[in-house]
């Protein structure tokens, strides 16, 4: 079988919407779907012991062929072992593909992590099943997870039908469930759904084996800990973007760091870190958190998210004078702070120790896909800030390690995507936990690059009628420090264009977007094979080898990074030079979050995107209009299809509209460039509508 074959398998063209009888047609090879699964029991998302089973049989050694033979024709000839080729995965990730062999590794972990085949598409999982794909479609995660809103759409009006726990209960495979990036969903059972992994211990609602990974401690030393890379020639054009704050009594914007009037440490930490000049976002957020506003805001990606909110928090901590951290068995911390990834909340855990160095504040952190033991562990010595995926959050306050009657800051980081139908509703839960102080009690902080209306209206539940939004520069548009280019190629044609252009780019670290976690491996290897050292990073991935394959890419092992959207938010690689978008998300905002790994902190980058017109024309419009706000060139073929697919009143997006310039309460604001404060109370009427 050719290239062409296994695309045209991988990528079948089939209607949005696939049957579950339809996806195991296909899946059991009937139309030549080898390469995805071969069903082992009565449930593809059963990552339970038949399947593990299976891959144990079917032997990771067949994946060795793929070092001699066409990927796609290997698979179709190994029939009874692809996913012990590539679903596994394992060994390469570890010796970063440096040679196409793959060895046989344990697989214990593996099988348990990849309960959700949606988990790595969030795009999808909101309804947006654009593309006839191999992972799972939405629709069937959420009838095998019995959905958790019951409908795609309508959770987001939080009226969802769906027990959240019921719906868990149904089969502890499907941990995943209806979940959207990379975070675990528990199964809940039981009086408190929130109670889920801790009533039974990590593995009770699920098949398999304990989770046993315990990741390495990060690096104590000093060096270490405040190693940073330096700004971009752009960094100081950030002074010229346009600010809008809107709310009422929103404080003046700061201009530098002295003005924040922090504590010495604090100081010490950030000039330590290496920062001398605030950035947008943190010159209007920094004032707003210390006035103990509530506050949404949205920035472009890499300016500076990070401690715009951390900085403030630790002030405050500071300044209030905060017992220090002891071993209790019960922690109390201040301060909570919830992403969708586990790579993301790891990367604010080291900037929260690092701004929090030499201060009595204890960060720590925790996430799905290491010994739930470790976590345990690492709370009970004390916390004063815990950075935590949602499903271990939960966990643990299941476990009644954290108490949360002391929490004053609730951060959700990313948090269109925390509030979306994969979080939203653990979100929801996590407020509603016993002991959680209630919105007028506690300051609720929310970060994005990208902030759909939709999203701003849910938000609202979690914030106090009176909080602020700021946005900087165009809300949900792209950063202009990435070149972005647009090249039509269609399937057949993208790994021949994707060798092609990796080797006119040498050495640089390249970030390579696909669709699916299966196609992250196989084209990994299939790079792997032409030489090109790779790695590759998905949810069916184990976290340790997720981990060892960042660290092979960060220290450039391993140039070129094959991922799915779990890698697209957050994630702050130094050096990423390329993003290249071998399949196109489904959304315009993941494409935003995508692009934004290179082009970070004023350092500039490149971003190419492979546009199938089999596929990806809904994208045109949206696409065109991210160009051109970012002031690139657009081609004039994307112009006509934008022009063809043109939907009157259609504002950006494929699921609403990420391009609303403003706060969708109405809102008035200042527009203004950073640097200068200004900011105008709306009137007090508005206010009072808003919520
Ligand atoms: N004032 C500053 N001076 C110098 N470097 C900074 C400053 N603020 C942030 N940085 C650095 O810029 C990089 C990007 O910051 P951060 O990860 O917080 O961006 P972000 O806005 O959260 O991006 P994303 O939307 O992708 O999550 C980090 O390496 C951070 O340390």
């Amino acid at each position: 079988m050719g290239d062409e074959d296994w695309e045209a398998e991988i990528n079948p063209h089939m209607s949005s919407y696939v049957p579950i009888f339809e996806k195991d047609r296909y899946s059991s090879g009937e139309n030549g779907d080898n390469f995805n699964r071969t069903p082992t029991s009565s449930s593809e998302m059963d990552d339970g012991p038949s399947r593990r089973d299976h891959f144990m049989k079917s032997g990771f050694a067949s994946g060795r062929n793929f070092g001699n033979r066409d990927a796609g024709e290997s698979n179709k000839r190994d029939n009874t072992s692809t996913m012990g080729g590539f679903g596994v995965g394992k060994s390469f990730g570890n010796r970063g593909f440096s040679n196409s062999k793959f060895e046989d590794g344990d697989s214990s972990g593996f099988w348990r992590e990849s309960s959700n085949d949606c988990e790595d598409n969030p795009t999808r999982n909101r309804g947006f099943s654009k593309r006839g794909d191999n992972d799972l479609d939405p629709d069937e995660c959420m009838q095998r997870t019995g959905g958790l809103f019951g409908s795609r759409r309508p959770a987001l009006s939080g009226t969802g039908n769906g027990d959240t726990s019921q719906s868990r209960s149904g089969s502890g495979s499907e941990r995943g469930g209806y979940k959207g990036l990379n975070e675990e969903v528990i199964t809940g059972s039981g009086k408190n759904s929130w109670k889920s992994e801790a009533e039974g211990g990590e593995s009770n609602d699920i098949q398999g084996p304990k989770v046993t990974y315990i990741p390495p401690p990060p690096p104590e030393d000093e060096d270490s800990i405040f190693a940073h890379y330096q700004t971009g020639i752009n960094f100081d054009k950030y002074d010229t973007i346009l600010v809008e704050v809107s709310g009422h009594d929103a404080p003046p914007a700061i201009l530098t760091f002295e003005e924040a009037n922090l504590c010495q440490t604090l100081n010490n930490n950030i000039a330590k870190a290496g920062y001398t000049k605030l950035t947008p976002v943190q010159k209007y957020s920094i004032p707003i958190i210390l006035a103990g506003r509530d506050l949404m805001a949205c920035a472009q990606t890499g300016s500076g998210k990070t401690a715009a909110f951390l900085l403030p928090i630790l002030a405050h901590m500071m300044h209030d004078g905060i017992t220090a951290s002891r071993f209790k068995e019960l922690q109390e911390p201040e301060c909570i702070i919830v992403a969708p990834t586990r790579e993301l909340v790891n990367q604010i855990y080291l900037e929260a120790r690092k701004f929090s160095f030499g201060t009595c504040v204890r960060a720590v952190v925790i996430y799905g896909g290491t010994q739930l033991g470790h976590s345990i562990r690492q709370i009970v010595q004390g916390c004063n800030i815990l950075c935590a995926t949602p499903g271990r959050l939960m966990d643990i306050i299941g476990k009644e390690k954290i108490g949360l009657k002391q929490i004053k800051y609730l951060v959700l980081d990313e948090a269109d995507r925390m509030l979306d139908m994969g979080f939203g509703p653990e979100m929801k839960k996590l407020i509603s936990c016993p002991g959680m102080p209630s919105k007028e009690q506690r300051q609720t902080l929310m970060f994005s690059a990208t902030f759909p209306e939709e999203i701003q209206r849910l938000a609202a539940e979690f914030l106090k009628s009176n909080y602020l939004f700021v946005a900087v520069g165009q809300v949900g548009g792209a950063c202009r420090d990435v070149q972005q280019t647009v090249l039509q190629v269609g399937q057949f044609s993208k790994r021949e264009k994707l060798v092609e252009i990796l080797r006119n780019i040498g050495d640089e670290r390249t970030m390579v977007f696909v669709e699916t976690k299966k196609k992250a491996d196989f084209i990994a290897t299939f790079l792997c094979q032409e030489k090109i050292s790779t790695t590759s990073i998905h949810g069916d991935r184990e976290q340790r080898e997720r981990e060892q394959a960042l660290g092979d890419f960060r220290c450039g092992k391993c140039p070129v990074l094959v991922a799915t959207s779990v890698a697209a938010r957050g994630l702050d690689i130094e050096n990423v030079q390329h993003v290249i978008n071998f399949d196109l998300p489904s959304t315009i905002d993941e494409y935003v979050h995508r692009i934004g790994r290179t082009g970070r902190c004023g350092n500039t980058g490149r971003a190419i995107s492979f546009f199938d017109l089999e596929s990806d024309n809904h994208l045109a419009q949206p696409l065109v209009k991210v160009l051109t706000d970012a002031q690139q060139d657009v081609p004039a073929w994307l112009e006509e299809i934008a022009f063809s697919t043109y939907i009157p009143g259609f504002s950006g997006s494929t699921r609403g509209n990420v391009f609303a310039s403003v706060d969708t309460r109405k809102g008035k604001s200042s527009l203004n460039t950073a640097g200068f404060s200004s900011s105008q109370a709306p009137n007090p009427v508005d206010d009072e509508s808003w919520d």
